[in-house]
């Protein structure tokens, strides 16, 4: 199928182009009436994941209201720990809960590495949805980071410090290891079957990557993220490690096309030590919460920031769900104007 939209495509090979990119990372959810309308008709998050023509229907709708240059496709990380014998619940108001959790060898001996297909309902909305964008937009399949997800695995729930998941990394780092590489090789698998569904470009969240000290990032999460880089090869990845404490150039090591950034991250910096890196953000989430005209100014200056090539603009991190969607409206059409004129 030959993508009438492929900005995003042309962007990530380097190529000139009229304008910048714009799509928003938590696109399709809460912000969008439509989403919520329909969400209020389910038992749950879990039920519109796990419905193929459903999830289809919301990763369009960021497409058909906002007019985005690129749809993702309507999941959780989470499904990986579940696919991995771990299952979760999404709770109102509180977010992920395991009912169980992994502190011991014989908790990790229980699960097994995932295969593509015991994920089969995000396969299958995923080509449902290749098939009725029609061509309109590329689209975005994802994952977590091993090490975000290892953090939700032991920690059982969000926390603010995870201590529980970052004690292990101290107390038994052999088998955080094991946990974390049988993590990566179900992740592997899972990208591989999303692109064998459809999915154009994939992106790897690693969420909590800000709470590990650099020599911890390096062994416990960069060196799982590399293994993923080299397993993806013929696919653009997106690489959004969000808070992460080591250096640009170290992260620059990584086989990926694209680095996401968070709004505390310098574009500058970025560009000039990952020269042959795509870069993608890093708009603060609370700008969208400013008048338009604020909206306007920072919208503009972060597009003179990161200049005219290899840029997808987005927000440094997921919209808040109390966004109003005329201001990501509002985002997104200085995004394209703005970029436009600065060519
Ligand atoms: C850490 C993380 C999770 N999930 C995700 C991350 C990484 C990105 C990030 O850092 O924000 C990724 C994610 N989650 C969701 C998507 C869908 C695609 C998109 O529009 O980006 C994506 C890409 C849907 C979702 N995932 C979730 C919702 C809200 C649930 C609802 O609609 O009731 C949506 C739309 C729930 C979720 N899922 C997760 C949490 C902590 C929560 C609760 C907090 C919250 O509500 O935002 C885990």
């Amino acid at each position: 199928m030959e993508l009438r939209n492929d900005l995003l495509l042309r962007t990530i090979r380097g190529e000139k182009t009229e304008r910048t990119p714009v799509w928003l990372m938590r696109q399709a959810g809460r912000i969008l009436p439509e989403y919520r309308a329909l969400r209020n008709k389910l038992s749950g998050f879990k039920e519109l994941v796990e419905t193929p023509e459903l999830a289809a229907e919301v990763t369009i709708q960021p497409v058909d209201h906002l007019d985005v240059d690129a749809a993702i496709i309507f999941s959780d990380i989470l499904v990986i720990p579940e696919a991995m014998g771990l299952p979760y619940d999404m709770v109102e108001k509180r977010g992920p809960l395991f009912r169980t959790t992994i502190a011991t060898e014989s908790d990790i001996n229980k699960l097994h590495v995932a295969e593509g297909g015991d994920i089969q309902y995000t396969l299958d909305a995923i080509q449902i949805t290749k098939k009725e964008l029609n061509g309109r937009v590329p689209l975005i399949g994802f994952a977590g980071a091993p090490w975000t997800i290892f953090a939700y695995m032991v920690e059982g729930s969000g926390s603010k410090t995870f201590s529980r998941a970052r004690a292990m990394l101290y107390r038994e780092p052999e088998l955080a290891h094991r946990l974390l590489q049988m993590i990566t090789d179900s992740t592997i698998n899972y990208l591989h079957a999303q692109v064998e569904a459809g999915a154009d470009v994939l992106q790897v969240f690693d969420s909590w990557a800000g709470i590990l000290p650099p020599n911890q990032y390096e062994e416990f999460s960069l060196f799982y993220l590399h293994q993923i880089c080299a397993a993806i090869q013929d696919t653009p990845l997106t690489v959004f490690a969000k808070d992460v404490r080591i250096s640009a150039k170290k992260l620059n090591e990584l086989d990926c096309e694209t680095i996401g950034l968070d709004w505390c991250m310098n574009p500058a910096t970025f560009r000039q030590e990952m020269p042959g890196k795509v870069l993608q953000g890093n708009l603060d989430p609370c700008v969208l919460y400013g008048s338009p005209d604020v909206i306007m100014e920072e919208t503009r200056r972060m597009l003179i920031n990161f200049g005219t090539k290899r840029h997808i603009a987005n927000l440094g991190h997921g919209v808040y769900p109390d966004i109003s969607p005329e201001a990501v409206k509002t985002f997104i059409s200085v995004v394209k104007e703005y970029s436009a004129e600065l060519r």
